[in-house]
């Protein structure tokens, strides 16, 4: 099996069908000491159904490329599109869901009711409400927390819920930002394979945040490396890990050396590249 690389710079050829097409995004903070390049030059394609990590040191603008995905700030220059859209359409348009560290419940809410936030804002009548939260908690584990307000959930129950709401209009893109940054090792393992198993049967691409290397190999079809001073893609490592992501692949020497890639891309040391051999 080989670690397949592809380069980084280039403008990928247009695909209306792609979750996210970006080519040549910048953006720039205007700050008080001047300004400050986030990002530069970044061309990104995500196929639909794709999982694809974003990986990089503190400040190479992981954060800066999710947010102008989600339409929560603006590019400064170049070209984002988000199934064929301006990113303010697929926001209008439901056409993705987010999930952050925080998972930003309602704490007056019950679990079913934070779900059915997005489906409540989107018009959704009563009892296909229902329906669709009592799918979702079972998507997501929760069908016998339902009834339970966030302080009565442990963090990763809170994030399961969180993702759930991010999946109610059964949006084709998540986007995530570290959301198991803030949870013990063993609980963020367990959700790492939830992830998978829902994002495979639900057929959404994802855009997901991290900083752990094991994680971002575990979970994605090609993980984008990112270098800070100005924030750019400097690396894609595509995983060739194939769709089981259960316990046995975190054993096998395929992912042990996809690991090994992503850190020495992270590192800036020249990977033996096997499809060169
Ligand atoms: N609103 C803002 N105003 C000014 N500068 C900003 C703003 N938001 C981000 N930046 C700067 O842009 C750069 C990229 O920040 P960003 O948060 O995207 O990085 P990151 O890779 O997500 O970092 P981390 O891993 O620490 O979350 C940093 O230099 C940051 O200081």
């Amino acid at each position: 099996m080989t670690t397949a690389h592809t380069p980084a710079a280039g403008p990928a050829p247009a695909s209306v069908d792609a979750a996210v097409h970006a080519t040549d995004v910048g953006k720039v903070f205007p700050t008080k000491t001047g300004e400050v390049v986030a990002l530069t030059g970044v061309d990104l394609e995500v196929a639909a159904g794709e999982f694809v990590s974003l990986i990089g040191p503190s400040g190479c603008g992981k954060s800066t490329l999710l947010r102008l995905i989600a339409d929560l700030d603006q590019a400064t220059s170049g070209d984002l599109r988000i199934f064929g859209k301006p990113a303010g359409r697929a926001r209008i348009d439901q056409d993705y869901g987010i999930a952050f560290q925080q998972a930003g419940l309602l704490p007056w809410r019950t679990v079913a009711a934070n779900i059915a936030l997005p489906l409540e804002l989107h018009g959704t009548g009563k009892a296909a409400r229902a329906d669709r939260v009592a799918e979702l908690a079972e998507l997501v584990g929760l069908t016998d927390f339902v009834d339970r307000y966030p302080d009565q959930l442990s963090g990763g129950m809170q994030q399961r819920v969180a993702i759930a709401r991010a999946l109610a209009s059964r949006p084709k893109l998540l986007l995530m930002d570290e959301p198991f940054g803030a949870l013990d090792e063993m609980t963020r393992e367990y959700l790492q394979s939830e992830l998978a198993r829902i994002a495979v049967e639900t057929g959404a691409a994802v855009v997901f945040v991290t900083h752990s290397i094991p994680e971002a190999v575990f979970l994605s079809d090609r993980v984008v490396v990112m270098s800070p001073r100005p924030g750019r893609i400097t690396d894609v490592i595509v995983t060739d890990l194939g769709e089981d992501r259960d316990e046995a692949l975190r054993e096998s020497p395929e992912y042990f050396a996809r690991v090994t890639a992503v850190r020495e891309a992270l590192h800036g040391a020249p990977v033996e590249r096997a499809n060169e051999r």
